[in-house]
């Protein structure tokens, strides 16, 4: 989405599932913006799972990543406003609590990163593109309202074709703006990883920006090809 200030872009980190490296493949993103020398923020609008810190506010690894390798220093807050205490569907978490998932929120909040003038806006997601909000509700539901243009990290893993293919199938026929996909290999001694990843090429008409090894070691260089693959699909 183009943003209040011109050449601003704000974008959607999805997955094929949790724990598919999202806040991985997040992190590089941003140290590869670094790299290019472009201001990014990466912010994480709602998380579930989060630990006390000594204020007593609760905080989310994931966001304190995020909040970690963007550009401009925000408060915690800025990089993760909506954060729920367990680990499981933000949702369900919420309504054990009492509480509902409120949009207008996620809006307000990306309005003020968009206000920062970052020119780059990475929002991460949390589980997979079709996390529910409430009962009728996806968080996909207000990425498209938003008209934000999506990444898709792929966990690379025995059943990650089925994943990954339902995944793509949900973002074209929604209208969802993909600008690449990343494979990310979480699991290094697959059978025919290279023939996977190949397949998955084949079949998913965005752009494949990078595929990320098991515990990069070369991440400066991978984080920079990212970035440098993203931008080439950004405008
Ligand atoms: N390429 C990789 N090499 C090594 N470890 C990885 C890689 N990608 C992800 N991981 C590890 O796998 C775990 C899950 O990754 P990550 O937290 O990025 O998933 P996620 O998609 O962001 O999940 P969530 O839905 O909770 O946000 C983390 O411990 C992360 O460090
Ligand atoms: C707690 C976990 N790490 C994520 N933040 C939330 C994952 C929710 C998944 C919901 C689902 O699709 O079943
Ligand atoms: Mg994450």
């Amino acid at each position: 989405m183009q943003g209040l200030m011109m050449n601003q872009h704000c974008f959607f980190v999805t997955g094929t599932d949790t724990d598919a490296g999202k806040t991985y493949v997040s992190a590089l993103l941003l140290q590869g913006y670094a790299a290019l020398g472009i201001t990014a923020l990466g912010a994480k609008p709602l998380a579930a799972g989060a630990e006390q810190a000594a204020d007593g506010s609760l905080q989310n690894s994931d966001a304190l990543l995020l909040q970690q390798h963007s550009g401009i220093a925000l408060p915690y807050v800025q990089h993760n406003p909506v954060c729920l205490a367990e680990p499981a569907a933000p949702h369900l978490v919420a309504a054990a609590a009492g509480i509902r998932l409120n949009e207008p929120q996620l809006t307000a909040h990306l309005q003020q990163l968009q206000q920062t003038q970052a020119p780059r806006i990475l929002i991460e997601g949390a589980g997979g593109w079709l996390l529910p909000l409430s009962d009728k509700r996806y968080l996909a539901d207000w990425v498209l309202e938003q008209q934000l243009p999506v990444v898709l990290v792929v966990g690379i893993k025995l059943g990650c074709l089925n994943h990954a293919m339902l995944t793509v199938r949900e973002l074209e026929r929604s209208g969802a703006r993909i600008l690449g996909w990343v494979a990310n290999i979480i699991s290094p001694d697959m059978l025919y990883l290279a023939q996977n990843i190949a397949d998955l090429t084949q079949r998913i008409q965005a752009p494949l920006l990078a595929t990320v090894p098991y515990a990069a070691v070369a991440k400066p260089e991978i984080a920079l090809q990212l970035a440098a693959a993203l931008e080439q699909h950004l405008t």
